[in-house]
């Protein structure tokens, strides 16, 4: 399942651009991309033959979106105390109704309001909405590939109506955020994903349900079915940058492998969680007063050895490398279903093997194999505890009070499982049982915790929504014919500078949400320029690549800025 989005430049300072339309009368009104509602204005409806399909009162584009937003705050009202799954999906509705109407005050709203409306269209509520799919289906939104399509792709590819892709979202839907195998309905993950590459990175729209009852497939049929799929993309549109997403560990790191010097194309869980979970991991340093090169001495202990786990500590050691040379002794600890993960562990998977642990490690701390997650915390007394296992309340109060014996001045807890039930703690528990002086990240929205006495325990969110708008983005600006490591520690990096020193000393690691699209600038252009001077960039549209090196850092963050959509009415001119 995948579903595409393509660049489309409008600008909200200067008069829009005139957009042309295959497309007369009520036609126009059922397609989302072009419709107005009630906002054509009388020139238009003459010249579009919609005169007399809408209500006779022209209504602004603002006195629009103030009605759409006084409808969703009296669904608020009168959702009030009932089950938080009730109102989420109320929620979910109501703006999934406006993207299937009117995609450009929908991305108007969502961008206006990211911080409220992320949390529905994003993590938690897009899991719900994924577990409930088959229900909530109205319109096709995305596209669908199956073992039925085999030998079909190449040209079912040509059933997608745009000639121009630049960004796709892919998923074989094994592993939709901690809720397992969902099947075709893990679609609402692409869709969530692309919605915050429209409101993030400015990359723009368009549309594809019900899966086969049958087992997954496996081994060599599994990968001819990839296979087929990523050349018929590719075929169709050779500079589409691919994202894969939430497929189970084994076909993540498989694909990964397969095609990342081939493709312009990166795993999110792996490579856009490892940049984010980075970050903060770096800001944790920064909160405990140390320098940066001291991230080498961080006892970290990561709960969960998956896609996400294994990727958080490939980054983290290329960091701890980078630091403190080939001869860099990181303190990692990797558990799993079964405990701590050691070099004794029988059928060790491969990918796990640089971070298992030998017995001259950790005799002296008295641990050994499969020891539990509660032992080991008490013994190797952690800088950062990170959980990345998608098991929720796993880190419990045995586990969150003997964080209280870290050997940091301000111990870090990452509860990054989604959705919210999820997450390995929350964090009232964590700033109760852990102390007031933790540093705390989720992966799914939370609200900040009152302390008392006027102090706020902050919540920051790890997820790699800060990431992979600005990964996406800068490789499709750059023209990369892949997306190397050093493109990937460059967004990291970007995303641990944006930090002030006193907002990590207040424990804030990552910006506002609020702030996504300048975010998203600033990580577009430097994974930009790290494919510029790796001699990667072939350039995109009509910058070529001489232009991209002549670029100051300022002018690409320009350069990437002009390039990003945004939701304003232009005139339809019929064509
Ligand atoms: N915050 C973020 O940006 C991101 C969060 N995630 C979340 O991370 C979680 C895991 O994702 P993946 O690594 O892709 O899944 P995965 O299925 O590949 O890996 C899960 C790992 O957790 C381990 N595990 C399961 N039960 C455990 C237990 N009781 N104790 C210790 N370890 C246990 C498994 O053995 C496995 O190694 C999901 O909930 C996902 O939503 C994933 C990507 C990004
Ligand atoms: C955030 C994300 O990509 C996940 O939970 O899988
Ligand atoms: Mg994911």
């Amino acid at each position: 399942m995948w579903r595409a989005a393509s660049t489309y430049r409008r600008f909200s300072t200067a008069i829009p651009a005139p957009c042309m339309v295959h497309k007369r009368g009520a036609d126009i009104l059922h397609d989302p991309w072009f419709n107005k509602d009630t906002g054509f204005p009388m020139t238009e409806r003459d010249r579009l033959g919609l005169r007399g399909l809408v209500p006779p009162r022209v209504i602004t584009f603002e006195q629009q979106y103030d009605r759409f937003m006084e409808s969703f705050q009296s669904l608020e009202k009168n959702t009030e105390g009932q089950p938080d799954s009730v109102v989420s999906l109320a929620k979910w509705r109501i703006l999934n109704r406006l993207h299937d109407r009117n995609e450009t005050l929908y991305y108007r709203v969502l961008i206006d309001n990211i911080k409220d409306f992320a949390p529905i269209i994003y993590t938690p509520t897009v899991g719900l909405v994924c577990q409930n799919y088959s229900g909530l289906f109205r319109r096709p939104r995305g596209m669908y590939f199956s073992a039925k399509d085999k030998g079909e792709m190449m040209s079912m590819i040509f059933n997608w109506p745009s000639t121009q892709v630049d960004m796709i979202v892919l998923t074989d839907g094994s592993r939709i955020l901690g809720l397992g195998d969902l099947g075709v309905q893990g679609i609402g993950i692409p869709i969530g994903k692309l919605d915050m590459y429209v409101a993030a990175a400015g990359i723009n729209p368009q549309r594809v349900y019900l899966g086969l009852r049958q087992p997954r497939l496996e081994g060599e049929e599994y990968l001819s079915i990839v296979d087929e799929f990523v050349e018929a993309v590719h075929a169709r549109w050779p500079k589409a940058v691919v994202q894969f997403e939430d497929f189970q560990a084994k076909w993540a790191f498989e694909t990964l492998d397969r095609y990342r010097k081939k493709f312009c194309m990166f795993n999110d869980d792996i490579q856009g969680t490892a940049g984010v979970a980075l970050a903060g991991l770096l800001g944790t340093v920064r909160a405990q007063g140390r320098p940066l090169t001291d991230f080498a001495n961080q006892k970290i202990v990561v709960v969960g050895a998956g896609s996400a786990g294994l990727g958080v500590l490939k980054m983290a050691l290329q960091a701890v490398s980078r630091m403190g040379g080939p001869s860099a002794d990181p303190h990692f600890f990797l558990l799993d279903k079964n405990g701590l993960i050691t070099k004794d562990r029988k059928d060790i998977d491969p990918a796990a093997l640089p971070f298992a642990k030998a017995h001259h490690e950790i005799e002296g701390l008295g641990l050994q194999e499969g020891a539990g997650l509660a032992e080991v915390v008490k013994k190797v007394k952690p800088h950062v505890l990170l959980g990345l296992s998608g098991v929720g309340g796993i880190f419990h109060e045995e586990v969150l009070r003997a964080m209280r014996e870290s050997d940091s001045v301000r111990p870090a807890i990452f509860a990054m499982s989604n959705p919210t039930n999820n997450a390995e703690c929350c964090p009232v528990d964590a700033f109760k049982l852990a102390g007031e002086d933790i540093v705390f990240a989720s992966g799914s929205p939370f609200e900040n915790v009152d302390l008392g006495n006027g102090k706020i325990g902050h919540v920051n969110q790890a997820n790699n929504m800060y990431l992979f708008p600005g990964i996406g983005l800068g490789a499709l600006l750059s023209g990369a014919r892949n997306i190397s490591d050093t493109m990937l520690e460059a967004a990291a990096e970007c995303l641990a500078s944006y930090m002030s020193d006193d907002e990590i000393k207040r424990g804030i690691l990552y910006p506002s949400i609020n702030d996504i699209r300048d975010i998203t600038a600033e990580v577009g252009a430097a994974v930009l320029r790290a494919a510029v001077a790796e001699d990667l960039a072939e350039g995109h549209g009509d910058v070529g690549a001489r232009e991209l090196q002549h670029m100051s850092e300022e002018e690409t963050i320009e350069h990437v800025r002009h390039n990003m959509w945004y939701p304003v009415y232009g005139p339809l001119v019929h064509d």
